[in-house]
């Protein structure tokens, strides 16, 4: 069957070829329609529209006809305005508007205001990157390091904050730092010439849709059937173009150089490539590329992924005591347990019609899989269940029994760029340079994990490529 493929690729005209080594596009991109009407997402489930990224993502949306597909979360919205922290056994809603930044609350033991004040009179870092735990605590306080950075980077990353890098994990505030000795003053006053140049160098000039986000304050939003749809409807319209192909059940085994291109190794038979875009993971693309490329994969091994176990979970009614986009755990408070998001309160369409019903979905392991629940292989989905459901009846007193669940283990599923993350990629670049490889890099292993940082790290990569076709 492959090596048809590899004959009828050879045959084609075809100037772009879509590689992908499972049965279905999106990667991560995963919802599941049940018959009734019902979605869940076992990945993504809400976009930022912020941004030249997230007006590229929205222009994309628009281009291939989603516009009547959006569902859009606006900042008055419940779902936009209540975020929770579990800590010490209690539900905290977190600081938000105003009021919130004025007042003590609790968790925390002193108003946000004091805090950001006090951040404008801290010493300027040296480093050239620090953990993300080290820079917080430096400039805002031990209190918020511990608690609320701690669940930030469990909830965008899975990931640790005391191994997570600032430089590469939250540019813009490591950014206002450098700028203006302050994170408050570089995001009050910019971060300067540096970085107005880079957003115009992204030249995204915004849709009808995109425009409406921005007019009617949206802070994230999710699609009719899914986040599935937008690969669903990318792949659709590749299909329709007449240079390009696209091929599922087709894993690249390996690369080779041939001429001043590449060859590119299929499960059985080959074919040839001038240029290629990678958007696999860092470590895939390392263990596929030759042995004359060692260095390169070397460095490509050094970003790490971790691993999440989701479980999504539907009860009869509404059964939640607060209403909210989800709550995240600081990791003093239980390692393994991230967080758990209310789905059916921000995207209310995805529920079934007709009786009420909440769905959840519980996440768990990240940066401490392996200490928690060992391999990612062969877990056993009920013991990931009973944790789910216990931690809706701990944080949530839920004692109901979901009346509909599923279980899944996402290993490998998000990059951690760690400490040093910069000075990796510098490499990375700088080693394709030097042994002048046709090679351009895209996906979630280098410049961003969001779904907008992703989809602009592919049009920034064919971008790069215009010149050359
Ligand atoms: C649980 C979870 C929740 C998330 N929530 C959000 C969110 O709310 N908002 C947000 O913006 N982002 C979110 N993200 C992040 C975002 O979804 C991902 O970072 C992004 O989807 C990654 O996209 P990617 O294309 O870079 O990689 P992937 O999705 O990993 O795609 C890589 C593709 O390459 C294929 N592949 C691998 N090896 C080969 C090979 N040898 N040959 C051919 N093909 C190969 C894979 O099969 C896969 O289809 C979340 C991620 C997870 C896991
Ligand atoms: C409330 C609980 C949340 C859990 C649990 C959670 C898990 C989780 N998230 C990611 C990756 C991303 N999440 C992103 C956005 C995002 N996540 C939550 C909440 C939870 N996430 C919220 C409220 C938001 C929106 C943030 C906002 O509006 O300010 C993103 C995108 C970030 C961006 O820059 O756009 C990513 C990426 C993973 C891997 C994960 C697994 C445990």
């Amino acid at each position: 069957m492959t090596s048809q493929l590899a004959a009828e690729v050879r045959k084609t005209k075809s100037s772009h070829l879509l590689l992908e080594a499972s049965d279905r596009f999106g990667g991560w991109l995963s919802s599941t329609r049940r018959e009734d009407g019902t979605v869940f997402e076992h990945g993504p489930r809400g976009v930022r529209p912020v941004g030249a990224a997230g007006w590229n993502t929205l222009n994309m949306v628009a281009e291939l006809g989603l516009e009547s597909e959006v569902l859009p979360v606006p900042y008055d919205h419940v779902a936009s305005k209540n975020r929770f922290l579990f800590f010490k056994g209690k539900l905290h809603k977190m600081p938000s508007g105003l009021g919130g930044v004025f007042r003590t609350v609790p968790p925390f033991s002193r108003p946000l205001l004091q805090s950001v004040l006090k951040e404008i009179m801290v010493k300027r870092g040296k480093a050239e990157d620090e953990t993300v735990h080290a820079f917080v605590e430096r400039r805002l306080g031990a209190e918020l390091a511990d608690i609320a950075i701690d669940c930030l980077c469990r909830g965008v990353f899975a990931g640790d904050c005391r191994q997570l890098s600032m430089r590469s994990c939250f540019p813009p505030l490591f950014n206002a730092e450098r700028a203006r000795g302050s994170i408050v003053l570089g995001m009050v006053l910019g971060t300067g010439e540096k970085q107005a140049a880079h957003m115009l160098r992204l030249h995204v000039p915004p849709s009808d849709l995109a425009k409406r986000s921005n007019k009617e304050s949206w802070t994230q939003w999710s699609l009719k059937r899914g986040m599935q749809t937008l690969p669903e409807a990318l792949q659709d319209a590749l299909m329709c173009e007449k240079h390009v192909e696209v091929h599922k059940n087709v894993p690249v085994k390996g690369l080779t150089r041939a001429g001043s291109g590449w060859e590119i190794k299929l499960e059985d038979g080959a074919v040839k490539a001038d240029h290629i875009i990678s958007a696999i993971p860092a470590q895939a693309l390392a263990s596929v590329l030759p042995p004359a490329a060692k260095s390169l994969s070397q460095h490509l091994r050094e970003i790490a992924t971790v691993s999440v176990a989701l479980v999504n979970l539907e009860y009869e009614g509404s059964i939640l005591p607060v209403t909210g986009f989800g709550h995240l755990v600081p990791s003093s408070e239980d390692k393994a347990l991230l967080g758990v998001v209310y789905d059916s309160v921000p995207f209310p369409q995805h529920s079934r019609p007709g009786a009420p019903s909440t769905r959840l979905t519980v996440m768990m392991g990240g940066a401490w899989f392996q200490e928690e629940f060992g391999k990612p292989e062969g877990l056993a989905e009920q013991e990931l269940l009973g944790r789910a459901t216990r931690a809706v009846r701990a944080h949530l007193g839920v004692t109901a029994e979901p009346q509909w669940s599923y279980v899944t283990v996402l290993k490998d599923c998000i990059p951690q760029y760690h400490l040093g993350h910069w000075k990796r990629l510098e490499s990375i670049e700088s080693s394709i340079k030097q042994h002048s490889l046709p090679l351009t890099l895209a996906g979630a292993s280098y410049y961003g994990v969001s779904v907008n940082d992703v989809i602009l790290s592919g049009r920034r990569a064919a971008e790069s490529l215009v010149g050359k076709v």
